[in-house]
């Protein structure tokens, strides 16, 4: 069992919508939200199943009603204080979360029947978790014990969750007790026989190593080879068996080992269907926890031989994990293995293939293995959610920029009907997308339109959220360009604009777009991509390239304050910038970035910022650089920053959304991040954001806790302005700057 306090996505209030408690439910992907008033006391329970009943048989099917239409308020709740016991008792085949409550009645945890699995040491391998990697050593050792050593150290830093070795007592497990060079025997065993006699480690050497291992912090494993071994190792205790393949059809070794109670991982080469068939039986009759490793026992095996397309039929077969156990060349075949479910991975190990002995030439070297579980731990992230098709973030920045969008090719006055042979198809895909076309032909245009203007979603249904007046206890501002500042602020009392220039912007001139000047406050966000794929770095390695950047952020505070003479009621506006500390392929190690920060310092020092007040901004791990994923090193870490600022003097734009997502990534603590960060805080982007790359959600309905927000702000960052940095908010006339507007000075921003 699980207790989450992460509650958020469980949570709809009384009078929120069906659609609102749809939307939790599809998020969490739990099938189930808990409904709660507004002092947080819980007081019914929302399945997807009572949705489905509610839409078989309401008279009125309108998904904006109240959920109090439709939840139970016969459910089952438990008090957050009672033991993990008392509440498993409550688990049953079809309820598998459990909502808990504080003395007070309100919904404060929530309790998860846990997923099914195998669990060794610290490890549950099961379907939905990483895969668990063992780096079989086996005899690789050649039976030094300094080599053996040495192999675990190596297995550590090439990422392996366990280090495995195999356990013979030669005299019991051999028919001729052990003895070398066996005329009787043929030629394989008989060079089998000779390598172990000669490369065997002591049962005593063996258990040191586990020690060992476990002094590393890595998980020791280990195949007993016959039952004295099962003993010897049963009596070290070890956390788990190996059963070789050579054992699975070893009904005595196997009803030993079960016995034992410990979970086994069995593989499975050299055995038929029927004889899997018959152990699996076997092992299910004895109540033994087990997984199978998918395996061909040859060496190397021929890749026309491993049919991995076996995994999913091994996994219906044993219903329970499976993994994969090779011996092939290199290790393509293990990350098509985790593609196909496979959940433990075991590849041999060594520091030279050509040493004596038959596994050596199966095993991967420690930069291979590094290699293999690096990109293991890439694929079980590409390997997604499956699912419905969504737009990825970076997707949604992309179509932007390289999608294709419905355009008018004349003029047409407000009033006038926008005919088909009006609209065309051109690229950027800002607009309405192609497929719209037949819902928009035969549309009234609602304004006048320009040949060449796009066509908006505003243009066939009606905007969902209008400018209004808003009220809150700090300046605010939203984010305009030069071309649409004015259509934009037109009829609102705002406090300030915040200019997001491109590096077009700063060459233009200001007086076609400013006459008069305005009776507003301005902020300006520095451009982050310049000419020549420039993006913006004063902490990168290359001193040409770091004198471009000071370059550029020269041009770019000399814009800024050339913009105050329209603006008079800003003497100093804040400048929000991305000061750089990006890499492409990797994050830098965590040495690296004292230095970084010292670069942003010089650099910022021959930059005269007098007539601005520089917002550096907090930043994701992984921002969308060039339409792809890049990893941000500086300005992420709430502790770095803190110094940075103390260090230098200089100020921080919080962008909630990025810092959200660096906590979500490293687990960070939110309020600690705020409390740590805001004290150096000028300005203020106020948006939501999803897991570790979402930043597109609608405000409300990501993963940043506005009520918390809300606090923290006013306790150490009072007065300060803020903008609601919506992505994309200004389309549809602002609809997305209103929405989260409304939506924060509901929450009492
Ligand atoms: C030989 C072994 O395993 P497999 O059959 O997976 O190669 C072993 O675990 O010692």
């Amino acid at each position: 069992m699980r207790i989450e306090k992460r509650i958020k996505d469980y949570l709809v209030f009384s009078g929120d919508s069906i659609l609102d408690a749809l939307k939790h439910i599809n998020d969490n992907q739990s099938r189930i939200v808990f409904v709660v008033q507004d002092n947080g006391v819980l007081i019914g329970a929302v399945s997807d199943g009572d949705v489905r009943r509610w839409m078989t048989q309401a008279t009125e099917f309108d998904l904006n009603l109240p959920i109090d239409h439709v939840m139970n308020r016969n459910f089952i709740a438990r008090p957050v204080a009672e033991s993990q016991n008392q509440i498993a008792d409550y688990f049953d085949h079809k309820r598998d979360i459990i909502p808990l409550i504080d003395e007070q009645g309100r919904f404060v945890a929530l309790a998860r029947k846990s997923a099914t699995g195998l669990q060794i040491g610290d490890f549950l391998i099961a379907d939905q978790n990483p895969t668990f990697i063992i780096a079989e050593v086996g005899n690789n050792h050649n039976g030094d014990i300094g080599l053996a050593k040495e192999l675990v150290n190596l297995a550590v830093e090439a990422g392996a969750d366990c280090v495995k070795f195999q356990m013979r007592d030669l005299s019991s497990l051999y028919s001729n007790q052990g003895r070398n060079a066996e005329v009787g025997y043929d030629l394989g065993s008989q060079y089998t026989l000779d390598l172990l006699n000669k490369f065997q480690l002591s049962h005593d050497a063996l258990c040191q190593i586990f020690d060992y291992c476990r002094q590393q912090d890595i998980l020791p494993l280990c195949t007993p080879w016959d039952m004295v071994s099962v003993r010897v190792l049963e009596e070290y205790g070890l956390e788990a068996f190996k059963v070789a393949s050579a054992d699975f059809t070893n009904y005595e070794m196997l009803e030993a080992l079960a016995k034992t109670g410990k979970p086994l991982i069995c593989s499975t080469g050299m055995s038929s269907e029927a004889e899997i068939k018959g152990s699996v039986s076997l092992l299910r009759r004895l109540g033994a926890p087990f997984a199978l490793l998918h395996c061909n026992s040859t060496y190397p095996a021929p890749f026309k031989d491993v049919n991995l397309n076996y995994l999913p039929h091994l996994k219906q077969l044993a219903g329970t994990v499976v993994g994969y156990s090779g011996h092939e060349r290199g290790f393509a075949v293990p990350l098509a293995a985790v593609a196909l479910g496979a959940r433990i991975v075991e590849k041999h190990f060594t520091v030279n293939r050509g040493m004596e002995g038959n596994d050596h030439k199966v095993s991967l070297l420690p930069a291979e293995f590094t290699e293999m579980v690096q990109q293991i731990r890439n694929i079980e992230e590409a390997m997604g959610q499956g699912g419905e098709r969504a737009l990825t973030q970076g997707e949604m920045i992309n179509r932007e920029n390289l999608a294709k969008s419905l355009v008018i090719n004349c003029d047409l006055s407000q009033g006038q009907l926008i005919k088909r042979s009006m609209i065309v198809v051109k690229s950027p895909g800002q607009g309405l997308q192609p497929n719209r076309i037949d819902e928009l032909a035969g549309k009234v245009a609602q304004h006048d339109f320009k040949a060449g203007d796009f066509f908006f979603e505003t243009d066939i249904t009606p905007q969902s959220a209008k400018k209004q007046h808003y009220t809150f206890s700090r300046p605010y501002g939203i984010p305009a360009r030069y071309h649409d500042y004015q259509a934009l602020t037109e009829g609102m009392k705002i406090d300030f604009i915040e200019f997001h220039l491109s590096y077009h912007d700063l060459d233009v001139k200001l007086s076609d777009y400013f006459s008069d000047p305005l009776p507003i406050g301005y902020a300006v966000h520095s451009p982050e991509l310049f000419a020549g794929d420039h993006i913006l770095d004063l902490a990168n390695d290359d001193e040409d390239y770091r004198a471009h950047s000071i370059t550029e952020l020269k041009r770019t505070t000399a814009v800024a304050s050339e913009l105050r003479q329209y603006f008079p009621s800003t003497p100093r506006p804040v400048l929000v910038l991305n000061a750089g500390g990006w890499s492409p392929q990797n994050f830098l190690p965590v040495e690296a970035r004292t230095k970084l920060y010292d670069r942003v310092a010089k650099a910022l020092g021959e930059i005269d910022l007098n007539s601005i007040r520089l917002a550096i901004q907090t930043m994701p791990p992984f921002p969308w650089h060039f339409g792809g994923q890049s990893h941000h090193n500086l300005f992420v870490d709430p502790d770095e920053i803190a110094v940075f600022c103390e260090k230098t003097g200089h100020h921080i734009c919080l962008d909630v959304s990025h810092s959200m997502m660096a906590c979500n990534y490293y687990q960070w603590d939110f309020s600690a991040f705020l409390k740590k960060v805001l004290p150096h805080t000028i300005h203020l982007h106020i948006v939501d954001a999803k897991g570790i790359d979402g930043e597109g959600v609608q405000i409300g309905h990501g993963d940043v806790d506005f009520a918390l927000l809300h606090d923290q702000l006013n306790q150490h960052a009072p007065g300060i302005q803020f903008i609601p940095e919506i992505w994309q908010g200004h389309k549809n006339k602002g609809e997305g700057f209103w929405s989260a507007l409304a939506f924060l000075e509901k929450t009492g921003f």
